[in-house]
């Protein structure tokens, strides 16, 4: 094939060498105008595109860079996130790197075509020597190793190999079959740039490979070794009997583990059905390795493997007692679980869904259930997951396919009955490659789930006996459909004695235990972990608690190494020295005074807000200047458009509820504003607030310090409670407008709770 001056470039880290094949992935987002351009002309199979692979190594270097020429035999677009092509390139020929012609749309150099492999270059005498020090190891390789296949050979003795093929064909087998390449092996003789340099390292090479055989040979007992007698030919051009040999071995060793496997009739049947194909299969078909790798994984799965499952309410509850605090909610679910086991063992396991803020310990205690109860334990991250085939896999003709991730994870613990945690079930979303939350219902669903079929493994297989859990951080994120398979238990944030205890008592003797510090004493006192939640964490969960306690203890592993010939042995943390540990970075720096400064002021509203991290101070601000033009309004703050509604309701109420003439509200621009502008805001609970900071501006009244409040406003002026699903106890703040106010005492909201 006619190698062009030059070629279009990619970096890769595999190495393609001439000779191979090489599946590379590429990222659409860095490659959009080389892949365009090789996928417009893809569909037409006679214009195959030929492109200069090059080792990541040699990014940087200016000269002397070789590279491949490889031609593209296919390219599949996968569609991820973020989208990914593979393509598969057959290696052609070596390159020298020349200058760069273009860098848009995509990197095109020249390059020089390097053709001198046919021929050892040289003295005759140093080609001979070299010729026959490479026959030499050769041939000592090939008569004591009894492994080695020597496709596409059809004989196996070394001298009639070498006396039939060129010097190159016999370099190029000894790469195929002998030679175990690499990264490294593979960018040497990729670097190699004549057959003499190719044959030096193909010399060491098979020595290394004679010393590894002559070291596992099972003839060193005797020290016998066997003399080659048999000279297999075949003219025919089939295979030769060696390869013969070790092939029907693999295929032997697969028919028998198809045999322990111990599948049921069906499933057996049609795993034989894909054996007898293999059978079929020319070993240097692309799908021969395909049907192997599917046959290997689906006989691997635990199809009858199961572990034996504890169901003792004492050690259950003591298991949990000892990881978790309080979270009563989730131990007295699974100890009722394990009860309702005991009676009825056949009995399926729930879904669990647990809801929480982050921190809360949704994941550890999914892990502490399935010690509980002795079941293998394996996580599945959902987040992120946008492609159907993520949960349900690619059927295995595709390039680089694979089975899905509930599949991967049974054949990962290896038994039919685990715990699968699938951990943030509410940040799946759905993408180009179809709904993932789609192909969980037929995994959640009791009624389908005993048969899921994954696309790879195309076999229905028994997922009723393994235990799901889920967690998400907002339910509201959770598909409906999904929600009405699972039992949704909700973990709250924790109040401040909870995470003291938790402290004091789950996490201290955690991370001392971790950092095994057991001759240096370390007390860290109520009132520094209390100070530690207060000015230090902001959190629904203990997780960041959890960090700055192990701060401390980096802090004093230091101390104590700085320090050795003191050998000080105790170490009291109080909140003073926290300034030292941690400085005088504060979460609520300057927070709490705005607050202060807030009140009393004419405008000004406090409100409570929620966030995944708990519950919020949020003020508003308001002012009014003359318009010429109607109801002007600004809303600033990052505000989403519930709260832009919740200001309009807010302001035609004030409006409706005005006497005539009493409110001139039409020549005013009112501006809204809610400070941190930082953050994004949005959600009904403010409308109250802004109903009290807009009457408080319209009749110049400040409302009474210190009272913060929360509430939905509708357009007649009722207040509705906040309904989410979180639950926390500080939605319930709700204050009537006449406790707010000093003066105002007018009763103008009705509550209908
Ligand atoms: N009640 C508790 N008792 C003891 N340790 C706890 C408790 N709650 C949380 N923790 C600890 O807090 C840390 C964080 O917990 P975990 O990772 O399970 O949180 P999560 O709720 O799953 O968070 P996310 O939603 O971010 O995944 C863990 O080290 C865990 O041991």
């Amino acid at each position: 094939m006619i190698i062009p001056n030059s070629l279009p470039i990619i970096y890769t880290a595999p190495i393609l060498i001439p000779g191979f094949m090489l599946k590379i992935k590429l990222l659409v987002e860095e490659n959009t105008n080389l892949l365009e351009y090789l996928l417009k002309d893809n569909l037409n199979s006679k214009s195959k595109h030929m492109i200069g692979i090059i080792p990541k190594a040699d990014l940087e270097k200016a000269d002397n860079v070789i590279g491949t020429a490889g031609l593209i035999q296919s390219l599949i677009k996968i569609d991820s996130v973020p989208e990914e092509v593979f393509i598969l390139v057959q290696g052609l020929c070596r390159f020298k790197l020349k200058e760069t012609i273009t860098e848009y749309p995509f990197k095109i150099n020249s390059i020089e075509a390097i053709n001198n492999f046919k021929e050892l270059e040289g003295e005759d005498n140093e080609k001979a020597k070299l010729k026959a020090e490479f026959e030499k190891v050769f041939i000592d390789l090939m008569t004591y190793s009894e492994k080695i296949t020597l496709q596409p050979f059809t004989f196996s003795n070394p001298k009639i190999i070498l006396k039939n093929y060129a010097l190159l064909d016999c370099v190029d087998m000894c790469l195929k079959n002998i030679v175990a390449l690499t990264p490294a092996i593979a960018y040497e003789v990729l670097r190699a740039t004549n057959l003499n340099q190719l044959l030096n390292i193909i010399i060491d090479l098979l020595k290394q490979e004679t010393i590894k055989v002559n070291k596992h040979s099972k003839f060193l007992k005797t020290g016998l070794f066997p003399i080659p007698s048999t000279i297999y030919l075949n003219s025919t051009g089939n295979r030769g009997n060696i390869q013969k040999k070790s092939l029907s071995t693999e295929l032997k060793e697969v028919e028998k583990a198809i045999q322990n496997a111990k599948l049921s009739k069906p499933i057996n049947d049609l795993i034989m059905k894909e054996f007898n194909r293999l059978k079929e299969m020319n070993s240097y078909h692309p799908d021969y390795s395909v049907f192997l790798n599917y046959i290997n994984y689906v006989i691997n799965l635990p199809w009858n493997k199961i572990t034996k499952e504890s169901l003792d309410l004492k050690k259950a509850k003591n298991v949990l007692e000892l990881n978790h605090y309080g979270m009563e909610k989730v131990k007295n679910r699974i100890l009722q679980f394990i009860a309702v086991r005991i009676l009825n063992p056949k009995l399926r396991g729930p879904i669990l869904c647990f809801i929480g803020p982050p921190g809360v310990g949704k994941t550890t205690i999914a892990k502490t259930i399935a010690d509980s109860l002795n079941r293998s334990f394996k996580r599945i991250s959902l987040g992120g997951i946008n492609h159907f085939s993520d949960i349900k896999g690619h059927r295995k003709t595709y390039v680089g396919s694979m089975p899905g991730c509930i599949i991967q994870a049974i054949n990962e613990v290896q038994t039919k009955n685990p715990l699968i945690l699938l951990d943030e079930i509410d940040k799946m979303y759905k993408g180009s490659g179809g709904d993932p939350a789609a192909a969980l219902l037929e995994v959640l669903d009791p009624e389908q789930n005993r048969s899921f079929v994954d696309s790879y493994i195309n076999l229905p297989f028994d997922l009723s006996q393994v235990m799901f859990i889920t967690t998400a951080n907002n339910v509201a994120y959770i598909p409906q459909t999904l929600r009405d398979r699972m039992e949704i238990i909700y973990l709250e944030g924790y109040t401040l004695e909870e995470k003291i205890q938790i402290a004091d008592n789950y996490l201290i003797p955690k991370i001392f235990k971790r950092h095994r510090m057991n001759e240096i004493q370390i007390t860290v006192t109520k009132t520094a972990i209390k100070d530690i939640i207060q000015n230090y964490t902001y959190e629904a969960g203990v997780r960041d608690l959890q960090r700055k306690l192990q701060t401390i203890y980096y802090y004093i592993a230091k101390d104590v190494v700085e320090n050795i010939e003191k050998e000080t042995k105790t170490y009291v943390i109080t909140p003073e020295s926290l300034l030292n540990i941690f400085g005088e970075d504060t979460v609520n720096g300057g927070k709490n005074n705005l607050v202060e400064q807030s009140c009393n002021r004419i405008g000004v509203a406090i409100g409570l807000s929620w966030t995944p991290v708990g519950g919020k101070v949020q003020m508003i601000e308001t002012s009014k200047s003359y318009s010429r033009t109607d109801n002007q309004l600004i809303l600033t703050g990052l505000a989403g458009q519930t709260l832009r509604e919740s200001v309009e309701i807010a302001l035609n109420w004030i409006q409706t509820f005005a006497k005539d003439n009493e409110l001139d509200k039409n020549h005013f621009c009112v501006h809204v504003h809610l400070p941190e502008g930082g953050h994004r805001k949005d959600g009904p609970s403010a409308g109250i607030t802004i109903v009290c900071a807009l009457v408080s501006l319209f009749w110049n009244i400040p409302l009474k310090s210190m009272i913060a409040m929360t509430g939905e406003i509708t357009l007649q002026g009722y207040v509705l409670p906040v309904c989410n699903t979180f639950n926390l106890p500080l939605f319930f703040f709700l204050f009537f407008i006449d406790l707010c106010f000093s003066k105002f005492n007018l009763f103008i909201f009705r509550w209908v709770a």
